[in-house]
């Protein structure tokens, strides 16, 4: 059933008032909603909306005596819409519509071509998860159909931010082993909103770091970002690879009393702290299979080439973000960025073209090569690097791959028992924010802190958070811009030495299913800090303790005189005694020395931040 003369196409000069609110409208039409009826459809320039024809009393309609409840939406943002598609079955017959729509056709057996418009709505009772939703128009007429398709994604391409052409690297391994059954789950959400991928599925651990490393710049500007469908340490790999050639930025600063411990001999260190890290050191690790050397590299994409060393990518670059689809057994980068462990809505997020800035930490190792020379070795981390505790786990939980997430639990068990902890020393800068937990005085105790912030008064990361959307401009102020807490004239460095069951710097808040609200719950994505926890020896008791606290809703695991935390943009770590192995965005790192600092929104993610 069509009624003639309802729809008007409306050119940009002679806008017609919508019979709805009086905003301008681009198109209206009468069009058949299915599974709602017959509505008159008009599409402002954000937003398309529907009413329908035959008026409701209180959302319900009546069809031949027969009431009708309508508790369909009424409209969807553009912004909200990431596909718009023409059904290629051309018509469709009634007697597959809802009884409420067919009342309206009272029975007859009509064609209609149709057209489906793809979009999401948040969930009512997890706001950060986004629903697919989909709303299919109907209309006997083609042309017709076609036209709504062709206008609207003609307004879909001016939506800013969305990518068209992605690199996708699938860990078929990650977590329980699902990574291809998830990537098989959300693909054809890329397929409906036209962004092309080329898919990696990776056949052995490094493969991704490799193809990151080695891929052309060339190649590299033709893709809008990379998206790792896999866990935290696939997507650490991937960073890696990333950030390995291409970032320049100096070595992380050390306090001037800072001994090389390779240095021993009496031989000078060649360094310098303001030398410039090409990164490619980390190819040659030598104890991490995960990392592989150049020779092994089987990459599948391209190779450099001389017209390639023309071509540039600069890093920080603020088109190119990172996506990742959660199949891990953690997933709290994921987390700490979407609010959810979900790949419908990382996907989502992905194609509408969102954008977080994520602080990276720079991690370096300073370690003597067999010819005696001092070598820095560089890693990345998005969430955290830990020693003692969280090393052991990651080292006897690695025994246990089999058991898939559970082997976590199992690890970290074992490891608690043990209750070892390892003696260092650890400087860090402090700045105006430093010392928020525990403090010793001058007779060595330790002191409850009193600047302690109240948890109301912390100031939880979430979308369009004040803190972080302060970001510096990178273009203007260059790599300086990176490091705001560290330009100061004067950086002033503390200490902290001991035996510490723990060491550790969380970049974001790590929140995870197991930590809800993270280790450091008020940690930002990209405020340019490092939060260093260190968890002094305690007794058993005490450390169970802390880290029951860890998995409660509101609970306070760093409020113990036993536990430090620092919030600084960069420190340092020297072992003595018997050693762990830090544990990078879960990936082991063995150093017994090492500096660290973390640049402020260095990388940009396909996000928008937690709602919570
Ligand atoms: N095809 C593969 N086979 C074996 N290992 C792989 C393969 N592809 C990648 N890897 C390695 O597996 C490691 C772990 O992957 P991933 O982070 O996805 O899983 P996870 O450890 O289960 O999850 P999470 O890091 O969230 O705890 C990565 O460091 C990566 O190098």
């Amino acid at each position: 059933m069509e009624r003639e003369g309802n729809d008007c196409v409306v050119g940009d000069t002679s806008l017609t008032a919508s019979p709805f609110d009086g905003e301008a409208s681009i198109l209206r039409s009468t069009l058949l909603l299915y599974h709602v009826g017959e509505v008159t459809l008009t599409f402002h320039s954000d937003r398309l909306s529907w009413k329908l024809v035959e008026p409701l009393d209180n959302d319900v309609s009546t069809c031949l005596g027969i009431k009708y409840f309508s508790k369909v939406a009424t409209g969807i943002k553009l912004s909200d819409i990431y596909a718009v598609e023409l059904n290629d079955h051309g018509s469709i017959h009634i007697s597959s519509l809802s009884p409420a729509t067919e009342c309206l056709f009272l029975g007859q057996d009509i064609k209609m071509y149709s057209f489906t418009v793809h979009g999401f709505i948040r969930s009512k009772t997890q706001p950060s998860q986004c629903i697919l939703v989909e709303y299919t128009f109907g209309h006997k007429n083609l042309p017709r159909c076609q036209m709504w398709v062709n206008q609207l994604n003609a307004s879909l391409k001016h939506e800013i931010g969305r990518p068209k052409n992605l690199l996708v690297f699938v860990h078929p391994r990650s977590g329980k082993g699902n990574g291809c059954r998830t990537w098989e789950a959300v693909a054809p959400i890329f397929s409906r909103a036209k962004v092309k991928t080329k898919v990696i599925v990776t056949e052995r651990a490094g493969e991704a770091f490799d193809v990151m490393s080695s891929i052309t710049n060339v190649e590299l500007n033709s893709f809008d970002g990379v998206v790792a469908v896999g866990g935290d340490g696939f997507f650490n790999e991937i960073l890696n690879g990333f950030l390995s050639p291409r970032f320049k930025a100096p070595y992380p600063p050390t306090p001037s009393d800072f001994v090389h411990l390779a240095k021993y001999n009496g031989d000078s260190l060649v360094l310098d702290e303001d030398e410039i890290v090409d990164g490619t050191s980390i190819r040659n690790e030598d104890q991490f299979p995960l990392i592989p050397s150049p020779k092994q590299s089987g990459s599948r994409i391209s190779n450099s080439n001389s017209e390639d060393k023309a071509a540039e990518f600069p890093v920080p670059n603020e088109w190119f973000r990172f996506g990742i689809i959660p199949a891990g057994s953690t997933d709290a980068i994921v987390i700490c960025t979407t609010g959810t462990r979900d790949p419908i809505t990382s996907a989502l997020l992905i194609v509408l073209g969102k954008r977080v800035h994520l602080d990276i930490a720079q991690v370096v190792r300073w370690k003597r090569t067999p010819t005696s020379e001092v070598e820095p070795n560089v890693r990345y981390a998005a969430s955290f690097s830990g020693y003692g505790f969280y090393g052991d786990v990651i080292t006897e939980s690695e025994k246990y791959r089999w058991m898939g997430p559970k082997r976590y639990d199992y690890a970290g068990t074992m490891v608690f028992l043990k209750h070892r902890s390892y003696e260092a020393e650890i400087t860090y800068v402090e700045s105006d924010e430093t010392n928020l937990t525990s403090k010793r005085d001058h007779e060595g105790n330790l002191l409850r802190a009193i600047r302690s912030p109240h948890k109301s008064e912390k100031c939880i990361c979430r979308i369009n958070c004040k803190v972080c959307n302060e970001k510096p401009n990178h273009a203007s102020l260059g790599v300086c811009s990176l490091t705001p807490h560290l330009n100061s004239e004067e950086t002033r460095w503390a200490r902290s030495k001991g035996r510490f069951l723990s060491v550790g710097a969380a970049v974001i808040s790590c929140r995870n299913e197991k930590a809800p609200d993270g280790l450091v719950a008020d940690a930002h994505l990209s405020d340019g800090f490092l939060h260093l926890i260190l968890i002094r020896d305690c007794p058993h008791a005490s450390y169970l303790w802390h880290l029951t606290q860890l998995t409660r809703r509101g609970g306070s695991p760093l409020n113990y005189k036993f536990v430090e935390h620092h919030k600084t943009p960069a420190f340092t770590f020297t072992s003595s005694g018997n050693e762990s192995v830090w544990n990078v965005d879960g990936e082991i790192f063995q150093a017994h020395q090492l500096s660290a600092q973390v640049f402020r929104g260095l990388v940009c993610m396909f996000a928008s931040g937690p709602e919570v």
